[in-house]
């Protein structure tokens, strides 16, 4: 039902906004120009089922019925809560916002969601509502917020604790917990699972300490084979870093702890709920995103042994050098992988605009001020008219070549790699929008690109992919403020002494 109300509302803007790329993205548009997959079997009312009829290229693998089981949703939320209890406050708080996450999808968005879209001047009085008599929807939402909420006050006060010469143990709790989920979007629980999926106890392992690398301070860490840290990269040494070195040479310089530092002394200095608020913000902005993005690439990678193999190249010029930001700026092909990942599964699939001024768009079409748009980030990037050989997985379109001068990185030519991009790139300087465009992009795009290339590095220095057999290819994909796969990713990890089979012959 829900659809049903929302549908008129995104239709009118998805025509809107279409206009703005020369795109029919659904049957309300009247360009006679063809339909990207997504929206295939789209109907008036269904322009949002970005699952129906999606058909992106899975290489060589054949589809296979599914033999893994699946549990029953409440059975697995239990036992996810119950698992993410057990491993402390970073696994808790990472569970919590999965929830978060669960609820942007509009299956399980409350009734009032759809209340505020139709009734956008209502707004206060159906919050209100909301608030007093919450639908179940509601409640699961109010419920992981109130937890995230809780824990983040919990760390900040074990950090003012710590800092003030309190105990350590407590820091050592907060810090793993900031680096836990600073390191969640790295892939780690991609690769955890598939490693748990291939039954191999000490690729587990070792993906766990993989999940653990994450960013710190100005430069990164990472993460031995045997366990120990090391802190890497051009910037700030944890020994010379602002922040004290805690819990056995885990550096605090997180996200949260340079908020909680920086307020000290400052004019004005955030509340603690100022710190929540902005912390969640950037949990909620890089932790579904990152880990889609770089659990979808796995996958791609796994089923495209060509594009697997010469990753494998890339990655094998690497030697075993740390993994810096200079080394991870040289890495042209898997930059490529990451943006063809997100060109075919955007892990934003819209972007929202309001109007503040009328729009003029190229032919005539008026937009008026105060317009709420809605940008198909997928159609955009679905638009055979755009990027030819639509539906496959070719990173080679976004190699920097000399062939064309286009665009295709985003606003600002997504900040890596440079050059103009391979032929089967697109021309178009905002055909790739993968960050988003314009003033409001990610902030977090240079970071994310770097999570995302020390992830595949990481993961291919150690493993060869392959996926799971019966699992169902394509993925079916969840739509919500996020796009990704509604039951995981699935993939068998083989020891790099071990060939991947396809590459075998
Ligand atoms: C692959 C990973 C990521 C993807 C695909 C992604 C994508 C996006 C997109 C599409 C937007 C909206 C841009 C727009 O409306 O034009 C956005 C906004 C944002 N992102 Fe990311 N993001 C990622 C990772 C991150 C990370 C790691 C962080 C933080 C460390 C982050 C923080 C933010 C914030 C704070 C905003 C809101 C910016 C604003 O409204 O001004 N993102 N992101």
């Amino acid at each position: 039902m829900l659809r049903g109300i929302l549908s008129p509302i995104r239709t009118t803007s998805c025509w809107i906004s279409c206009r703005t790329v020369r795109q029919r993205c659904c049957p309300c548009c009247p360009a006679p120009t063809a339909l990207g997959p997504g929206h295939a079997s789209s109907r008036r009312g269904r322009s949002v089922d970005f699952e129906v009829d999606f058909n992106a290229d899975y290489g060589e693998t054949e589809q296979q019925p599914r033999q893994h089981e699946r549990k029953s949703r409440s059975a697995k939320a239990n036992a996810a809560a119950a698992a993410a209890a057990a491993a402390g406050p970073g696994a808790t708080l990472a569970h919590h916002c999965r929830e978060t996450f669960e609820t942007f999808k509009l299956e399980n968005a409350s009734l009032y969601v759809g209340l505020q879209l139709m009734f956008p001047s209502l707004a206060p009085a159906i919050r209100l509502l909301a608030t007093y008599l919450p639908d179940a929807n509601q409640r699961r939402i109010m419920t992981a917020r109130s937890a995230v909420n809780a824990i983040s006050r919990r760390l900040i006060s074990q950090w003012d604790d710590a800092v003030n010469g309190g105990d350590a143990g407590n820091v050592k709790e907060a810090v793993d917990a900031t680096v836990t989920v600073a390191a969640a979007p790295s892939g780690g629980a991609a690769a955890a699972a598939a490693a748990a999926a291939a039954g191999a106890k000490d690729m587990a392992e070792a993906a766990e300490k993989m999940a653990k690398a994450g960013p710190v301070g100005n430069g990164w860490r990472t993460v031995t084979a045997d366990g120990r840290h090391r802190g890497v990269g051009g910037g700030t040494t944890m020994s010379s870093s602002p922040f004290r070195e805690v819990g056995g040479g885990v550096s605090g310089s997180s996200f949260l702890a340079a908020m909680l530092e920086g307020r000290k002394g400052a004019e004005g200095p955030l509340t603690d709920l100022e710190v929540v608020a902005q912390s969640v913000t950037f949990i909620l902005a890089s932790y579904e995103t990152s880990s889609t993005t770089t659990s979808m690439a796995l996958l791609l990678l796994a089923t495209h042994p060509g594009a697997q193999r010469r990753l494998l190249d890339e990655v094998e010029r690497t030697g075993d050098r740390e993994l810096t930001v200079e080394l991870l700026g040289e890495l042209p092909y898997t930059e490529a992988v990451l943006k063809e990942t997100m060109r075919l599964y955007p892990a934003v699939p819209t972007m929202f605009r309001h109007a503040r001024n009328d729009i003029c768009l190229e032919h005539g079409q008026v937009v008026p001020s105060g317009t709420f748009l809605v940008m198909p980030t997928f159609n955009l990037h679905h638009d055979p008219t755009l990027w030819p050989q639509h539906d496959r997985f070719i990173p080679e379109r976004f190699l920097p070549s000399t062939s064309t001068g286009g665009g295709g990185g985003g606003s600002d030519g997504g900040g890596e790699g440079g050059g103009g991009i391979g032929v089967l790139g697109s021309s178009h300087p905002a055909a790739w929008a993968g960050f988003g465009i314009g003033a409001r992009m990610c902030v977090g795009h240079k970071l994310a690109m770097m999570i995302g290339k020390a992830t595949l590095v990481s993961v291919l220095r150690r493993f060869s992919l392959s996926p799971v057999p019966g699992q169902p290819l394509p993925p079916a994909m969840a739509t919500g403020l996020t796009f990704g796969p509604r039951e995981g990713v699935w993939l068998q990890l083989g020891s790099r002494q071990t060939p991947v089979p396809e590459l075998a012959a």
